[in-house]
């Protein structure tokens, strides 16, 4: 019998990396939204990924960026939290911004992180030329010693593969951290979340970009075909409450309706949608929800 492995990786970048794109490629699914707009990931969102043998976990962390606000400051904390409880970090950075000064506060901030592997991919190669792409390379690896570089494109795919079969290798062995029949509900319950938190992130514009989170807490199957689907949409704060709702309801409506239009093209069959909206204040601290999906994070990453 051979031996399975399963692993925790993170994806550490300046936000517009493309960590987005990429864990999309990785899973092969829309896990992430993925917009022109910066800093739309902000919760630890994961897609599970199979490669012969191994599990693949994937943690989107938040861009890393110079935190400004109090809320910034918890972003780029859950950022470097996420990485931490990886057993893998990849930092991806852009190849045409080369080693920004953003990128070379996260090279700071690498060598806290111990003894996990950690690897540097080049993203956007489609955009820069060979030799700027080997001299950026050099550059990088001189200030840090990452355990291997790769050249990718993530919206193109090249290089994708290679990473991925390193990644395979690369997390411990053990057993998976996901049973197989829960790999297929898992992501669609993800995905539905991330549709509403994407409405919302339209909707509200510069409101509440990043305050908020979506969970879908309940998913059925109905004998019509249709199905039912439940989420949570949880703020930071009483008045963001009243913002998520908008008078008399209607924006919350607007959103479900949206996101509602978007699940039924998607899954193909009619879908009851019914949102909810909660307040809780330490969403982003909080690693209970990942407890729920049957995940156990290690403390301390505050
Ligand atoms: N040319 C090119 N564009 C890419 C590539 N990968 C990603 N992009 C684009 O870069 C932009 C940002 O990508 P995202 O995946 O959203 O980046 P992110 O790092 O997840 O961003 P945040 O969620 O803000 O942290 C998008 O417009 C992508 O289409 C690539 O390989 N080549």
């Amino acid at each position: 019998m051979s031996d399975t492995r399963a692993g925790f990786i993170a994806l550490i970048g300046e936000p517009n990396a493309g960590k987005s794109t990429l864990l999309n490629r990785m899973v092969g699914a829309k896990v992430s939204i993925v917009t022109h707009k910066v800093q739309t990931t902000r919760a630890r969102i994961r897609g599970v990924a199979m490669e012969g043998q191994s599990q693949l976990v994937f943690v989107d962390t938040p861009g890393l960026f110079q935190p400004r606000r109090r809320l910034d400051r918890a972003m780029v904390a859950a950022a470097w939290g996420g990485a931490a409880d990886a057993d893998v970090v990849v930092l991806m950075i852009e190849a045409h911004r080369g080693m920004s000064d953003g990128v070379k506060a996260i090279l700071d901030g690498l060598g806290d992180l111990g003894d996990r592997r950690i690897a540097l991919a080049i993203n956007k190669i489609d955009k820069v030329k060979s030799e700027t792409l080997l001299a950026l390379t050099q550059a990088m690896n001189e200030a840090f010693a990452f355990e291997k570089t790769f050249m990718i494109s993530a919206e193109k795919g090249h290089g994708c593969d290679t990473l991925r079969a390193w990644l395979a290798q690369a997390v411990p062995l053990g057993p998976w951290l996901y049973p197989e029949d829960q790999l297929s509900d898992l992501p669609m319950r993800m995905i539905a979340a991330e549709m509403t938190r994407e409405k919302l992130t339209l909707r509200l514009h510069q409101e509440l970009p990043y305050q908020l989170t979506v969970e879908t807490e309940n998913w059925e199957e109905r004998k019509d075909g249709s199905c039912k689907i439940d989420q949570l949409v949880y703020v930071m704060r009483d008045g963001h409450k009243g913002i998520v709702l908008g008078n008399k309801g209607e924006t919350i409506k607007a959103v479900g309706q949206a996101a509602r239009a978007e699940l039924e093209e998607f899954l193909g069959r009619k879908v009851h949608l019914f949102l909810q909206v909660k307040v809780r204040p330490n969403w982003l601290e909080e690693s209970e929800r990942y407890d729920e999906m049957g995940l156990n994070f290690k403390d301390g990453n505050s």
